[in-house]
């Protein structure tokens, strides 16, 4: 890690159910930090530590545009849990509704009552070439072990149901799917156990993150996943590592609902 991190650069550091984030308001017109230099940030030992870096920067057409990157350096177009934070960053006032610019498109999110934050995540896009895949197939029973379903919620997702988490090689088997090479763009890789009607656990290996603690993003798409299956009707609960989440699909729009809170403050030394 000799790349010099942006000396002064301030920062926020937030979580959502533990899927933890720092933070770069960009909006006073600072630049976004090098792809090195994000790598170097987002380091847990010569950095500050994070699942991801959002950058928050000025929108013409929502009230912030969002970017997202991962530990290891490359973008995604969709953080879920990330966009909740960016609620709570920009006031968080409840029954306000706040437009937020990411790649996938303008989200609506707002702060509720009781704290939590609840993001339209916009419909997830089921065809083969959407998630992407190398070759055509279908989405709900892709053609490797376990039949996996797949779908991209603004970035791809493929979501094993399995029968027991706690017997499942969930790292190993993850790092294994995110670069297979049915994955033009890799994945992130859920494993789901359904532990009711309305109900399931859920654990993530991320896309250049790894293990997280929660994906939002990746509990949208095992939400749908579990709907499309029939596992489940139009509403969720979804316990991760990190706390607790929950999806709704009515058809369109997927809503994710779950905390989202600031850890801290500072400025690189
Ligand atoms: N933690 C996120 C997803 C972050 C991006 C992902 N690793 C990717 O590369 O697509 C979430 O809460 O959705």
């Amino acid at each position: 890690m000799d790349v010099p991190l942006p000396a002064g650069l301030r920062f926020a550091k937030m979580q959502g159910a533990g899927n933890d984030f720092v933070v770069l308001d960009l909006r006073d017109g600072m630049s976004c930090p090098s792809p090195r230099q994000l790598v170097a940030l987002a380091n847990r030992h010569f950095g500050i530590g994070c699942d991801q870096i959002m950058t928050i920067g000025p929108s013409e057409m929502a009230d912030a545009a969002l970017r997202f990157f991962n530990p290891d350096g490359t973008e995604s177009g969709a953080c879920g849990n990330a966009t909740r934070c960016a609620v709570v960053w920009l006031g968080g006032v409840p029954g306000r509704r706040y437009r937020l610019a990411t790649a996938a498109g303008v989200l609506v999110a707002e702060r509720l009552e009781d704290g939590q934050v609840r993001v339209d995540m916009g419909p997830p896009r089921l065809g083969w070439r959407d998630v992407p895949l190398a070759r055509e197939m279908d989405t709900l029973a892709l053609d490797l072990p376990g039949a996996p379903v797949a779908c991209s919620m603004g970035n791809p997702h493929v979501t094993f149901f399995v029968d027991d988490l706690d017997a499942t090689d969930v790292a190993g088997l993850g790092a294994a799917f995110e670069t297979n090479t049915l994955f033009p763009s890799r994945a992130n890789i859920g494993f789901a156990q359904m532990t009711g009607a309305a109900s399931m656990r859920l654990f993530v290996w991320e896309r250049g993150a790894g293990a997280t603690l929660a994906c939002g993003s990746g509990a949208c798409a095992a939400g749908v996943a579990a709907i499309r299956r029939g596992l489940a009707y139009e509403r969720i609960a979804i316990a991760m590592p990190g706390g607790d989440l929950a999806v709704e699909w009515r058809g369109e729009g997927v809503w994710l609902s779950g905390p989202a809170r600031m850890v801290f403050e500072g400025r690189v030394g």
